[in-house]
């Protein structure tokens, strides 16, 4: 990560979908890079997050302030994902997460579902076919949610990128897409279930030497057994929870994964969340530390 240099103009071609602020170019660009650099080192002086999840709200409403089509809200509103992602690679935040697409959204008038499929598709597969931003930050992308759900398009592309990143070791992006955090619990219950079945099963059917019981077959389903399925197994609780267009609600979003985040609800529609929204986060987060490592260490001792 050391000595990468982050701009923003040629390699992504974004130039009709950017937010404001990145449209920049020359003498400006180089005095941009270096104030962000700047404030970055300020910044890790502090505790830095691991893992930053964004509820990126205000899609819709941008547009309309904006007098132009619903669907290009949700354009600037990738754009401001990629911007953010490439913002917290520099900062050294390793796990970004964001809700893109709710079980509910499919309730949404379906003009609007089919035009935020198609966006998702044509993303995806600007993605896999221009790797300069996942190899500029050796990105590695999860999709969290019932894949099932989306139509065969955007399923095929979201797989296909999933595997053509699993190796990389860099940013993890977590895209929740179609997800809710009820269905994730319910589905990871499930799981534990039918491996315990199959587990007993087989013990009763002599093929199990004891694999059953050695395996806890016979327990009660713990904390730990559940992390272990869901979505989000073997990544770190996030640190902060972003939802912008100051919204209060959690929406059903990682209700398992956040009983010890700090939740900030800043004003910025999210296509216009920049970096100096993200510094503003990062320095309220690390103003909060305390209390929260406080909270973090009371629970620990009374489990
Ligand atoms: C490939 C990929 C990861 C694409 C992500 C694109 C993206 C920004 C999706 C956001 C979708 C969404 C429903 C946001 C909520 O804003 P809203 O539409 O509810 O707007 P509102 O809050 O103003 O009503």
């Amino acid at each position: 990560m050391a000595g990468s240099r982050l701009s923003f103009s040629p390699s992504v071609d974004l130039k009709k979908e950017k937010p404001d602020e990145m449209v920049t170019s020359g003498v400006l660009a180089s005095l941009q890079n270096f104030l962000r650099k700047c404030l970055i080192a300020v910044l890790s002086y502090g505790p830095m997050p691991r893992h930053i999840a964004f509820i990126m709200d205000g899609n819709r409403r941008y547009a309309k302030f904006r007098s132009i089509q619903q669907g290009a809200g949700h354009r600037v509103g990738f754009s401001a994902l990629i911007a953010n992602l490439l913002y917290c690679y520099e900062m050294g935040v390793k796990y970004i997460t964001v809700y893109a697409f709710s079980i509910d959204n499919f309730k949404r008038d379906p003009s609007e579902v089919q035009s935020l499929m198609q966006l998702m598709e044509e993303k995806i597969n600007e993605l896999l076919e221009n790797r300069s931003v996942i190899n500029k930050v050796n990105c590695k992308i999860n999709f969290w949610g019932n894949l099932d759900l989306l139509c065969e398009p955007v399923r095929v592309a979201a797989q296909k990128l999933m595997a053509s990143t699993a190796g990389n070791t860099g940013i993890v992006l977590s895209v929740c897409m179609p997800y809710n955090s009820t269905s994730e619990i319910v589905n990871a219950v499930n799981e534990v279930c039918s491996e315990r079945r199959e587990m007993l099963q087989r013990e009763h059917a002599g093929y199990g030497n004891g694999h059953a019981a050695k395996n806890g077959a016979h327990s009660e389903i713990s904390v730990a057994d559940l992390d272990q399925h869901m979505y989000s197994a073997g990544c770190p609780d996030p640190d902060i929870v972003i939802r912008t267009s100051g919204e209060t609600r959690l929406s059903n979003f990682l209700l398992w994964q956040t009983t010890f985040s700090h939740l900030q609800n800043p004003d910025p529609l999210w296509p216009e969340f920049s970096f100096r929204h993200l510094v503003w986060s990062i320095l309220q987060y690390q103003r909060a530390y305390p209390y929260l490592e406080q909270n973090r260490n009371l629970a620990k001792k009374q489990m």
